[in-house]
């Protein structure tokens, strides 16, 4: 059986962890590959898998062998593929090892992701190492044929339908949530950085004329929330109800983005996992410095909208940026629903086009072979 290593090193928040957490579960349910997956700090997994273990040194989970990445790297046997995410480096006794080994592994770099152009020119180009024997090559996730795509599992889209279309299913999720729904309102997932402009959109649904029902997993937008209802321990305000919920397991919040009506969603997993709900949602990009990320937050809008009439996407555009704080324009709720039947139909277009796409794992896979 290959055998595959993947090395994780958790930078901030949970978007490295979740990334090849889920790659390696899913190498492991549909390649059916062996896989060790190194990570310098498992508190975040044991967020997205409450069954892992915070310190275990070693721990088999869902198939996947999880390694503590600890400074004394030990001496392992060398596997047939060997990703590096996020640039993260691995050891150097490992990749001494790797340059002696008989075994000539396939070593790749599994990159962010943009839906900006250059990613197309970089996606696979190798990078030889200066003084080892060793080729590393570039893997860039996207939303192109001629990137890396996006990770998705196999069975990901008949499982969001057969919930999408049962309402017994969302009933099941609702009690596990511990809510009673309510009909005729909207249901929004929240789920963000810090983010300033979040009292006035929290004042708009409070306002709204339609009662908006907020689903709340704890997050660093949490505590902005609740500053919101100091003196109203119910977090009801006018027609703003938000349920406070524990941070949910991957595969849950998976459902929870299934369920709303619209996400709000940030990083990159979350993101595109948003993508596969089909549902509209607005995209809280990770902050880099020197606005770096207003490059890739408009790509991914260029790319996103190209087909949308052009007072729709201004209007769709003009919200995202205020929700990242491109822009001072005061966020208007209002204004970004009404682009919203015409959002839905691009979307799902959009997303059909990208479900016929070959997903992140099977292209790693072919990049082996
Ligand atoms: C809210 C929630 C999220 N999640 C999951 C969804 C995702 O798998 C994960 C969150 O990861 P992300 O969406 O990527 O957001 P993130 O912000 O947590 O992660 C990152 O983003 C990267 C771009 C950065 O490089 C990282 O350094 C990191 O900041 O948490 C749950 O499993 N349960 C929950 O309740």
């Amino acid at each position: 059986m290959p055998r595959w290593d993947i090395f994780c090193r958790v930078i901030d928040n949970y978007g490295d962890i979740a990334v090849t957490w889920r790659l390696a579960r899913q190498l492991v349910t549909e390649h059916h590959v062996s896989v060790r997956l190194w990570v310098d700090d498992l508190r975040p997994l044991a967020a997205l898998c409450p069954d892992a273990h915070p310190q275990a040194a070693s721990q088999i989970l869902s198939g996947v062998e999880v390694r503590l990445w600890t400074a004394d790297f030990p001496a392992v046997d060398i596997a047939d593929v060997v990703i590096e995410a996020f640039a993260c480096d691995i050891p150097d006794s490992h990749m001494n090892a790797m340059a002696a080994s008989p075994i000539k592994s396939l070593w790749l770099n599994l990159e962010y992701l943009s839906a900006e152009d250059w990613v197309a020119g970089c996606h696979n180009l190798p990078s030889p190492h200066p003084r080892l024997p060793l080729v590393k090559h570039f893997f860039f996730p996207g939303f192109t044929a001629q990137t890396g795509g996006l990770i998705k599992e196999y069975d990901l889209i008949s499982r969001r339908d057969a919930f999408q279309s049962d309402p017994k299913l969302q009933a099941e999720f609702w009690a596990q949530l511990n809510i009673t729904p309510v009909s005729d309102v909207l249901t929004i997932s929240l789920f963000g950085y810090e983010n300033p402009v979040l009292p006035s959109l929290l004042t708009q649904w409070e306002n709204s004329a339609t009662p908006v029902t907020v689903l709340l997993p704890d997050s660093k937008i949490t505590p902005l929330v609740s500053n919101f209802f100091t003196n109203n321990p119910t977090w009801q305000r006018g027609n703003l109800t938000v349920h406070r919920l524990p941070f949910l397991d991957q595969d849950s919040y998976d459902k929870l983005l299934w369920l709303c009506d619209i996400n709000f969603v940030r990083g990159e997993d979350s993101f595109v996992r948003a993508i596969w709900a089909g549902k509209p949602f607005v995209w809280h990009i990770y902050p880099q410095a020197d606005n770096a990320h207003h490059d890739k937050l408009n790509a991914f809008l260029a790319h996103f909208l190209s087909n949308v009439e052009s007072n729709v996407s201004t209007n769709f555009i003009t919200f995202w940026h205020s929700w990242n704080q491109v822009n001072s324009t005061e966020l208007n709720w209002h204004t970004w629903l009404t682009t919203l039947p015409a959002i839905q139909q691009q979307q799902l277009t959009w997303t059909n086009q990208l479900i016929m796409q070959q997903d992140l794992m099977r292209n790693l896979i072919t990049a082996t072979n």
